[in-house]
């Protein structure tokens, strides 16, 4: 495993054992919005005229450092939601990627649409946290999961209502696709070198059963990377950076879904 990934597993784990020594598993279950029922993703993405977008909100990465670090987040992810995106993306994660711990709250306070938390989820706790949180859709990492692990927790999402995102990169991480998982995105982005490959996701899709909800993820770059994933078998596209690190990151959402559309 990567050594940022080694990291970040140790930072979460702290994390989680501090957040179950203050809240328990019973009281999130009693969190106003543990009981919401959870928009589709999977249906978001899979109907007529969906963009297929996944917008996501990311104030820096570790990589880059600051990309957009004091941007409004209702600004923002209202513009998401009216440019047509298919789902939303909402980094929670403090430590690395410089969240608020109020921005996934008023993500969704603001949205109707499904909602993915974007955090590092190691313990089956931010599972019933993600759904206390009011999210749709969690991701699930194979890089610092067994496949055992997916599928534990992806049984807890399924109870709870949540769908799951699995992302993969490499050929060795088929084996932690399990039935419950929604989609599988892969992640263009090499965390090994930061390099990123359409080619290699390309190929590595073709491996993947066609019932599985397809997501290219990272390093997204404009209209042709996009028309050329979804003639390649992709159906959503996860894209932070690109829109975030412009002055108005909801107007760039807007101007690409409405280039997608004019060229279809
Ligand atoms: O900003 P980009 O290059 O468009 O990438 C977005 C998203 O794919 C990336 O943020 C990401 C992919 N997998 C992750 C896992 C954790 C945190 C972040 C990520």
């Amino acid at each position: 495993m990567h050594d940022i990934l080694r990291t970040i597993i140790e930072q979460k784990h702290k994390e989680v054992e501090l957040l179950q020594s203050q809240y328990s598993i019973n009281d999130l279950k009693q969190a106003q919005l543990f009981s919401r029922t959870c928009y589709s993703a999977k249906a978001a993405i899979t109907t007529d005229n969906s963009s297929g977008i996944i917008s996501e909100f990311k104030r820096r990465s570790p990589k880059k450092g600051p990309i957009n670090p004091d941007v409004d987040i209702k600004t923002v992810v209202q513009a998401y939601q009216k440019a047509n995106v298919s789902v939303v993306s909402v980094l929670s994660d403090t430590h690395f990627f410089g969240a608020h711990n109020d921005d996934f709250m008023k993500a969704r306070e603001y949205l109707n649409l499904p909602l993915l938390r974007k955090d590092f989820l190691v313990d089956p706790y931010q599972i019933y946290q993600s759904k206390a949180m009011g999210a749709d859709l969690i991701l699930l990492i194979a890089a610092i999961l067994t496949p055992k692990e997916v599928e534990k927790m992806s049984r807890i999402a399924k109870d709870l209502g949540l769908e799951i995102l699995l992302e993969i990169h490499d050929e060795s991480e088929l084996k932690h696709i399990n039935p419950l998982i929604d989609l599988v995105g892969i992640n263009n982005r090499n965390l090994k070198d930061f390099s990123v490959d359409l080619n290699h996701s390309i190929r590595l899709s073709k491996q993947i059963p066609d019932r599985f909800v397809k997501v290219a993820e990272s390093g997204i770059k404009g209209e042709d990377d996009i028309q050329f994933l979804k003639t390649n078998g992709f159906q959503a596209f996860l894209i932070g950076e690109y829109f975030m690190k412009q002055g108005d990151p909801g107007k760039a959402c807007s101007e690409l879904i409405q280039n997608i559309a004019f060229n279809n």
